[in-house]
């Protein structure tokens, strides 16, 4: 199975494309649905958060206040900090959780819809990574228009993570979203072709010799994750000169 990580900016259009790789059954991993489950109220993950944040951070109901969370870790990189060593976790083990499920169920290709894919460093496990651009201006104008939220909010949610510029450069395959709705629509469609054909050759290997199948994914995963780590090296010799 090729697992692939979608990932961009916030707002660049990660939902946009998940939901048109749905339309083609294309199965969907998504890291902020995950994040939404493991803080649901009983769960030790809420418990953690109430710990660190207080109470205020419940509303009257016990479910988490987001709006009341996110005012706090956007303005802070501590406090976000803080959050992340409680929630990513959770996150990852459902996220391989919901991998090993697809794979049961013999998908081909499953997708992780991740924004923070290059930040936490899943981007070097993943058979390729796509990336979902559009320049930051535009970010800014559609995350505030679709949250209905000022320039500063959408600002500072924008300046928690890496620049959409950098996040480009891990890309295997970069989906411009800069046009209209119909230009990615095609630029999906090319992927999935792109997709199909190459999980193809993979998947008949494992029905034809399945230890062969194993030894090769091991392999691409193990070629890939070096080559990204030597890629990632060299970046950040190149970001210290
Ligand atoms: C702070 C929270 C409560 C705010 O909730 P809210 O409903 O307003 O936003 P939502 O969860 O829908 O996230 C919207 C977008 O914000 C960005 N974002 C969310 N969390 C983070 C973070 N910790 N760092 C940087 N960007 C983030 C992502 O691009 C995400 O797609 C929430 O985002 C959260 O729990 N974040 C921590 C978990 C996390 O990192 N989630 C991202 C995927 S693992
Ligand atoms: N090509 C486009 N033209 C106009 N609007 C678009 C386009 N693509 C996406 N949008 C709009 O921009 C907003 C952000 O898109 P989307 O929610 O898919 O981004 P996202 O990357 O998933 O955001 P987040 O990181 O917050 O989850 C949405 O309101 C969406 O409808």
């Amino acid at each position: 199975m090729l697992v692939i990580g979608l990932t961009g900016g916030i707002a660049t259009g990660k939902s946009t494309v998940s939901a048109l790789l749905r339309a083609h059954n294309v199965p969907i991993v998504d890291a902020d649905v995950l994040a939404r489950k493991v803080v649901e109220p009983g769960t030790p993950a809420l418990a953690a958060i109430v710990r660190a944040f207080g109470a205020g951070v419940l509303r009257a109901d016990g479910t988490l206040d987001r709006a009341a969370l996110g005012a706090r870790v956007f303005a802070d990189g501590a406090q976000r900090a803080t959050l992340n060593a409680i929630v990513h976790p959770a996150v990852r083990r459902e996220m391989c959780w919901a991998v090993l499920r697809c794979w049961w169920h013999g998908e081909r290709v499953c997708v992780l819809d991740v924004p923070l894919l290059i930040e936490g460093g899943l981007w070097k496990w993943v058979a390729k990574v796509v990336v979902v651009y559009c320049s930051a201006e535009l970010q800014l104008q559609r995350l505030m228009k679709r949250d209905n939220s000022s320039r500063e909010d959408a600002a500072s949610r924008l300046n928690a993570q890496l620049p959409i510029a950098e996040k480009v450069q891990y890309a295997d395959v970069v989906l411009d979203n800069s046009g209209s709705l119909q230009d990615l629509e095609r630029q999906v469609d090319q992927l999935v072709q792109r997709l199909v054909k190459e999980a193809g050759w993979t998947w008949r290997l494992s029905w034809l010799c399945p230890p062969l199948g194993v030894a090769s994914a091991v392999w691409t995963i193990s070629w890939r994750a070096l080559r990204r780590s030597q890629k990632a090296s060299s970046r950040k010799k190149s970001g210290q000169r």
